[in-house]
């Protein structure tokens, strides 16, 4: 069967399950990995290629899809853009594992880890992590470039804007709107908007003020 050839962008820890999930899901031949790091010489299973001075080349090759599997939000985004750029097509990887409804909507270059569940008319736009056994319910809207952390859970017609990540097993309660590049501390139950650029945390969530605003 023929599969079409994908380069992983990154690895590290993500990549690891980035990995695994699109060799669980069997649909496309992974070619290896680039990093910036010094690495081993594979990471489950697939080659260290080099750093990204090596992707004109592979695309030469015929290598045209890409995963840019990296946990940073905003490194994301980046690399993301820097691949199309090239000329490289983003695919999904997509664990066989995960329930999607027939009636969400999918962009490019997103995750859906195992156990995650995203029900009917929920949007998930490109570049998106959503992480194992999160559940997305009906008519939520995430945009570009978001993480949702393992086990959270969004009730229906949550926003969640460019960028902001969203903690492990936080609750999000209905029609709560979370701004862009903000963050929701693990175990949080928001009850209320979340502006942008801001760190909530606790029950209920409150913002704090966070030395390091890089995530
Ligand atoms: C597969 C994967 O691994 S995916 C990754 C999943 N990762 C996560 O979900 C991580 C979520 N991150 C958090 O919850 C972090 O604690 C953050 C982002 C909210 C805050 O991190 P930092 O900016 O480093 O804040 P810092 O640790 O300095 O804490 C600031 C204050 O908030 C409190 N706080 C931090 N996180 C939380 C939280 N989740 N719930 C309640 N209080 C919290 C701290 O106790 C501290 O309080 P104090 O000032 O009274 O001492």
């Amino acid at each position: 069967m023929h599969r079409n050839k994908v380069v992983i962008i990154g690895g590290g820890g993500h990549a690891k399950v980035v990995i695994d999930v699109i060799q669980s899901a069997d649909t496309y031949e992974l070619v290896g990995f680039t990093s910036h790091s010094d690495q081993e010489s594979n990471l489950s299973g697939i080659p260290y290629l080099g750093d990204d001075s090596i992707l004109p080349t592979l695309l030469e090759e015929g290598v045209q899809y890409f995963f840019v599997a990296t946990g940073n939000n905003r490194l994301r985004k980046k690399l993301f853009y820097q691949l199309i750029e090239l000329g490289f097509t983003p695919i999904n990887a997509i664990s066989p594992f995960a329930r999607i409804s027939p009636f969400a909507k999918l962009g490019r270059g997103i995750v859906v880890m195992p156990g995650a569940v995203i029900n009917a008319y929920a949007v998930i736009e490109d570049n998106v992590i959503i992480n194992t056994l999160s559940g997305i319910d009906h008519d939520c809207l995430i945009k570009p470039h978001a993480h949702i952390a393992p086990g959270a859970s969004l009730a229906g017609c949550v926003n969640v804007g460019e960028g902001a990540f969203v903690g492990m097993k936080s609750s999000v309660i209905p029609e709560i709107s979370i701004g862009e590049w903000s963050v929701v501390g693990a175990g949080a139950a928001v009850i209320s908007d979340v502006p942008s650029y801001v760190t909530v945390v606790g029950v209920p969530a409150k913002k704090i003020i966070v030395r390091n605003e890089e995530r």
